[in-house]
């Protein structure tokens, strides 16, 4: 099948952004093979991407829906950055004009909101803090767990945000354990269905540094949900103020988290390239 698709990155975050409106998919399961999804994703013998989008059609109210994929094959329910490219490809690829798009995932519902200049502001909804909705094996909620693994321990916050993440706090993020502590955690026991993980280096109450281990993708340059997740991890432990700047390897982007309802995140949203290819379905 020959498929057309868009490449996107939010601050290097990258995609391979796919119209499953006007190029209707297979709907049984995976719209494509595991293996096939992992050598679109390859950067040597595919596209080359961290996630994989495809846009939908709504199931209920919302004004489409969109599937996540990482580059191991497995699908997702959130994804930050993919939905600030989401609301902008819409808008390109003139199935909406709205600037505010309600999009449903996995997940549940989100809207993003498309600014003047570009920017997108996305409502990531509320933190889950209860182990089992991040989800992870734990006694109770706590402001901090302690993962141990063979002869090494590591002090986390986790928090679900339609996807699950737990961060350590490191004093640079330049020297911080990504290659070696980031694929242990991913896998931890305590993480059922694995983990992303961040390094977060507090710089000021408005302003941190930050890298993640992304789970079924590996270190990214930026993670927009982990982002959101760093900061009301930062936040539960007194560290950070309600807005705050997180600097990543790919870029900064803005969240807002005051305590009740969503957390906004604020951050651009990139077009490279259209092209097209033949895609294994079956
Ligand atoms: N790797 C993530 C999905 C992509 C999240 C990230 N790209 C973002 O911007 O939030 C997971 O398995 O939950």
């Amino acid at each position: 099948m020959n498929l057309r698709f868009t490449k996107m990155h939010g601050l290097g975050n990258d995609f391979m952004v796919i119209d499953g409106i006007n190029q209707p998919l297979p709907e049984n399961g995976l719209p494509f093979p595991a293996d096939e999804i992992r050598r679109l994703g390859s950067r040597h013998f595919g596209v080359g991407f961290d996630q994989m989008l495809i846009v939908q059609p709504a199931q209920g109210e919302a004004d489409f829906r969109y599937r996540i994929l990482n580059a191991d094959g497995s699908e997702v329910s959130q994804c930050g950055n993919g939905a600030r490219c989401f609301a902008r490809f819409v808008r390109e690829q003139g199935l909406t004009q709205k600037q505010d798009i309600v999009v449903e995932t996995a997940a549940g519902q989100m809207t993003l909101s498309v600014t003047d200049d570009e920017q997108v502001t996305v409502d990531m909804g509320a933190p889950r803090w209860a182990p089992d909705a991040i989800p992870m094996t734990a006694k109770g909620e706590a402001d901090s767990y302690f993962l141990v693994s063979g002869t090494q321990a590591w002090e986390v916050g986790a928090v679900g945000l339609g996807n699950p993440h737990c961060t350590l706090l490191v004093e640079n993020v330049d020297t911080a354990p990504v290659e070696s502590a980031g694929p242990l955690l991913e896998c931890h026991e305590q993480f059922p269905e694995r983990v992303n993980v961040g390094f977060m280096q507090v710089v000021s109450r408005e302003e941190i540094r930050l890298r993640v281990y992304e789970r079924g993708a590996g270190e990214t340059l930026a993670c927009g949900s982990g982002a959101c997740a760093a900061v009301v991890i930062g936040q539960r432990r007194g560290w950070l103020d309600n807005a705050v700047t997180v600097h990543l390897p790919g870029g900064s982007l803005h969240i807002e988290y005051h305590g009740e309802g969503g957390i906004r995140m604020t951050g651009p949203a990139s077009h490279v390239y259209d092209g097209s290819i033949d895609i294994k379905t079956d």
